[in-house]
């Protein structure tokens, strides 16, 4: 595979993965998945991990997938993607593992002290990945390590951190996030 299709199917491959963090900030708010309990002091997760956030997350990127696979025909064979179109069980372990190794990540920043909305970089680009990998690994084994194969997995964890902090600039200067990570 050229470097334009190792690319092009990791974007491809990760978009129903990325989606759910976009609309887990547009849908979000509303009641928080630890209800409030704290350990040690400190919250379990925090106000930042809602449900509303977490389905809207999950369909958002499970509907992004099977929208992917109408027209994997033109899109992907024009990008050179090179991977199978998303079994459904591939789109859901994505979006869930996304907001599930979100969720990991906010678990992990409350233990080690920070507020909510603290950056703790590098995991704040790659939490959502590591779920989404996992899940997708779980879910779908045959579609996922065909897909990732290491180059496009070298891919993923070189683009994604590029793209989250575009992407979180962008949400800032929309005043859709607080902070811009
Ligand atoms: C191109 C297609 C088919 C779909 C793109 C769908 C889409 C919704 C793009 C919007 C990306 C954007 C500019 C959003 C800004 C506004 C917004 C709602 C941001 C809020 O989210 C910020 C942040 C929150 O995450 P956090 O909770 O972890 O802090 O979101 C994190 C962002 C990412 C995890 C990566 C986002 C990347 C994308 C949405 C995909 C970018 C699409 C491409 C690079 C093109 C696809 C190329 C090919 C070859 C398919
Ligand atoms: N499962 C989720 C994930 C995100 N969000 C919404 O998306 C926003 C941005 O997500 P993120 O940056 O991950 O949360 P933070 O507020 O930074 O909280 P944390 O410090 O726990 O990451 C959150 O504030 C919240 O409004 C949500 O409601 N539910
Ligand atoms: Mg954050």
């Amino acid at each position: 595979m050229d470097v334009l299709a190792i690319v092009a199917t990791a974007l491809w491959a990760m978009l129903p993965a990325y989606v759910p963090n976009n609309a887990a900030v547009l849908a979000g708010g509303g009641r928080p998945i630890d209800g409030g309990r704290s350990w040690g002091g400190r919250r379990l997760l925090g106000d930042g991990k809602t449900w509303r956030g977490t389905a809207a997350g999950t369909l958002a990127g499970t509907a992004l997938a099977l929208a992917l696979n109408a027209v994997y025909e033109p899109v992907a064979a024009t990008l050179g993607v090179v991977a199978d179109p998303f079994p459904v069980v591939a789109g859901l372990g994505l979006a869930l593992g996304a907001m599930v190794g979100d969720i990991g990540a906010s678990f992990l920043k409350r233990r080690t002290g920070r507020e909510r909305g603290a950056a703790f970089p590098g995991l704040d680009q790659l939490d959502f990945v590591v779920g989404a990998l996992a899940l997708a690994t779980l879910f779908a084994p045959e579609w996922a390590l065909a897909t990732f194969r290491p180059s496009v997995l070298v891919a993923v964890v070189v683009i994604t951190p590029l793209l989250h902090v575009v992407t979180n600039g962008i949400a800032y200067a929309l005043g859709l996030k607080d902070e811009p990570w």
